[in-house]
């Protein structure tokens, strides 16, 4: 791409969902232990430590933790979006990257917060109907092209959600370092409604499976990419396409071995999970060591996952992270490991630019086109002297009476020579050789 840059350093916004504490944890005699203060605040208790200890003088580990925002089991799924993702939208329509991840344990409320339920609808459908109400809002003065592709990592493979008989795929570097998926499926759309219905389709491709920890766990990372083309409408050859990405990302859930009792094939998955997640909290501890993104070394290619949001962390984009824990003392571990994995995130700096697909890509564009007609024009000139050839060939073989052709000899400059036969009038070649008969 021929970028023009208009940068702009943006500090990735970390949010914290608490879900509501589940029957099955209540049974289980959980209690909660993860408590929101305010917007912007969580205290996690230590569940071995004695909650009547009202002087805190033994509560050593209780923790507190700001974000940018905290969500509690009273906060609608219309309240996490507006405050997290729809400020993306008009980004994503002018020409700018956006991400949006969710991040915690398995079971803690990831898929729910992305694709929610029938009756709570998430943050997905969300997105795209702002995305494409905005697109309608502008259409009198702009032309859009909407494209999506969905896929998913698994086991350190990518598949393609939306054709998984494609086999595996491979992510590459673009000269401008834009990592690109050669060969994956990108559906053009024109509504929200299409999308959600390959999405749905894609998700009964994705590998869920039972577990310990919750029954439909996602074993797969999600990520759904929509792209949007942005021109003018007005004629201008200097126009600007300016080109948008979005990333929903619906991460696989960090889980401990020994919680959730698993063993053969879904431990090996557990272990990519973490394997990949590790990466990635290693990506987060390296972006955020010095506050931003510049001058130290990010190892992002230790896993899919971190090579495919390698711009989302680290380069061009805005970027939201919703993390996410239960509020059960069961999962005091997991939510303390997460809460500080998040809450490292909070230091990460994007820069982000706008994508413009300017004059160069115009030009190279039409050098394109023009190429291609030349090569064009030379195949038909090619095509039209071999018929000639043929022609004269077969006239001057005196077999074509119908031929106005030339002689295969050089010297033919006109035809010396005339005869007259019925209705028909022959010349003949200075050379001799051929006749050829008027029409
Ligand atoms: N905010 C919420 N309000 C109501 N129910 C919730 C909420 N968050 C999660 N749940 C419920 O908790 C259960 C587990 O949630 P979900 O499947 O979203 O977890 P997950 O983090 O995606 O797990 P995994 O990583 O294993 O896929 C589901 O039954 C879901 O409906």
């Amino acid at each position: 791409l021929a970028m023009k840059e208009l940068r702009a350093e943006q500090q990735l916004t970390v949010a914290l969902r608490i879900r509501p504490i589940s029957e099955a944890e209540l049974e289980e005699g959980a209690s909660i232990i993860a408590h929101r203060m305010g917007e912007q605040m969580v205290v996690l208790l230590d569940p071995s430590e004695d909650p009547d200890d009202i002087l805190r003088a033994n509560r050593s580990r209780e923790k507190t933790f700001m974000f940018d925002m905290v969500f509690d089991h009273n906060v609608t799924q219309e309240e996490v979006y507006v405050s997290t993702t729809k400020n993306l939208v008009e980004g994503v329509i002018s020409g700018y990257n956006a991400t949006v991840f969710a991040y915690g344990p398995t079971g803690a409320g990831k898929t729910y917060t992305m694709l929610g339920k029938d009756s709570e609808p998430g943050i997905y459908i969300r997105t795209l109907n702002d995305l494409f109400r905005a697109i309608e809002a502008t259409s009198d003065d702009m032309d859009y092209s909407v494209s999506m592709s969905y896929l998913e990592i698994y086991n350190e493979v990518i598949r393609d959600l939306l054709n998984p008989s494609s086999g595996f795929l491979e992510l590459r570097e673009d000269s401008r370092g834009s990592i690109q998926i050669p060969g994956i499926t990108e559906v053009s759309t024109t509504n929200a409604q299409e999308i959600m219905q390959l999405l749905t389709k894609g998700n009964k491709q994705r590998t869920q499976e039972p577990t310990a920890a919750n029954q439909t766990s996602s074993r797969s990372h999600a990520v759904l990419q929509v792209t949007v083309k942005q021109k003018s409408r007005a004629k201008d050859i200097n126009e600007e396409v300016r080109v948008g990405r979005l990333f929903m990302v619906d991460l696989a859930g960090s889980e401990r071995a020994a919680q959730t009792q698993n063993r053969g094939k879904r431990m090996k998955e557990g272990a990519h999970i973490n394997r990949s997640l590790l990466a990635l909290g290693n990506c987060i501890n390296a972006l955020s060591e010095k506050g931003g993104s510049r001058g130290q070394y990010v190892n992002f290619r230790d896993s899919k996952l971190t090579r495919l949001l390698k711009d989302s962390l680290g380069g061009n984009s805005r970027t939201v992270m919703i993390a996410h824990i239960s509020p059960a003392s069961t999962y005091f571990e997991e939510s303390r490991t997460t809460l500080i994995y998040a809450y490292r995130a909070k230091n990460i700096k994007t820069r982000v630019k706008r994508n413009l697909l300017n004059v160069s890509y115009h030009i190279a564009q039409y050098t394109s086109i023009i190429s291609d007609l030349r090569r064009e024009i030379e195949h038909l000139k090619a095509k039209i002297e071999n018929q000639e050839k043929e022609k004269s060939v077969v006239s001057s073989d005196g077999r074509d009476g119908q031929s106005r052709g030339g002689c295969r000899c050089s010297s033919l400059r006109g035809f010396i020579r005339r005869k007259k036969k019925r209705q028909s009038t022959f010349y003949w070649c200075r050379c001799m050789w051929a006749s050829f008969r008027a029409i």
